[in-house]
């Protein structure tokens, strides 16, 4: 007789490292999260679209671990680094010391050095947070966020305050950083082209609900034209108008929109 293959033993299947089931946020009477499903692969990166006021903050706070959840059904790994739209660097410290802040034990220097040199600012070590680009301190607030090798980062628009050639230059980093370190990635961007060039999935969230999913399985680098359909796509999603001359099927651009129902699985 044939041995019975138990595929989900053979195969299994990654457990999210971020899931919120029906997830409510208020604040009094605003409710700014709204029965919000989500789950997020390990390794995989996700990013958050949404129009001003739609929750993103608030739902990346509540990843961060920064609000108390009240008991929700809530999965976030302690594992978790955050980088900001401002590099938050504390200026009395050196550059290492605050790629440092926090770890302990042996070879904290070098550990240091080595997320600096990722970055290619290993020869700014000794140098003041004040004498550094907008982009260095950036890089530098990258290094500090790797250094503790998180299961999860989280980008808060962390090049919404560079110009555009250093945001490129920073796209291209952040692509090559999780693709050695491979944590989980959630960005909240309201760069539409950002979000397409650098994602796996594409969330929209207005008024605390996912009203679209965008996955792009087109690699990275190749995205030109499924590019601008998707952009088009998610600026309708976004509530600019879009012209029935960019309505394209899944299979034509190669990705694949959810309309997302409530209370449907992310
Ligand atoms: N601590 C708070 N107390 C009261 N209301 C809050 C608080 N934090 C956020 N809100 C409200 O929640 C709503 C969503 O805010 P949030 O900052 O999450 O939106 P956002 O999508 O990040 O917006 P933006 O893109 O403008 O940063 C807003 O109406 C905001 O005023």
């Amino acid at each position: 007789m044939l041995a019975e293959t138990n595929f989900t033993a053979a195969f299994p299947v990654a457990e999210p490292v971020v899931r919120l089931r029906d997830f409510t946020r208020s604040f009094g009477a605003n409710t700014v999260i709204d029965g919000l499903n989500l789950s997020i692969a390990p390794g995989e990166f996700v990013a958050l679209l949404g129009r001003s006021g739609g929750g993103k903050t608030t739902l990346l706070r509540t990843l961060a671990g920064l609000d108390s959840v009240g008991g929700q059904d809530v999965r976030i790994p302690t594992s978790r680094a955050v980088v900001f739209q401002d590099s938050r660097l504390l200026p009395w410290k050196k550059v290492w010391r605050n790629v440092a802040l926090g770890l302990k034990g042996p070879g904290v220097r070098e550990r240091a050095e080595a997320a600096l040199n990722e970055v290619g600012l290993g020869h700014r070590i000794d140098a003041w947070p004040l004498t550094l680009s907008g982009g260095e301190a950036q890089r530098v607030a990258l290094a500090r966020a790797l250094v503790r090798e998180p299961k999860l980062l989280l980008l808060d628009e962390p090049f919404a305050a560079l110009d555009a050639l250093t945001r490129i230059k920073m796209h291209a980093l952040v692509l090559e950083l999780w693709r050695v370190h491979r944590p989980a990635i959630l960005m909240v961007t309201h760069d539409v082209d950002e979000a397409v060039a650098l994602a796996d999935r594409i969330l929209v969230l207005d008024a605390g609900r996912i009203v679209a999913e965008e996955h792009i399985t087109v690699q990275r680098g190749e995205r030109g034209d499924v590019g601008r359909v998707l952009r088009q796509r998610l600026l309708g999603h976004l509530g600019c108008e879009v012209t029935s001359e960019h309505v394209v099927s899944a299979v034509d651009v190669g990705a694949s929109i959810v309309p997302f129902p409530q209370g449907a699985s992310a």
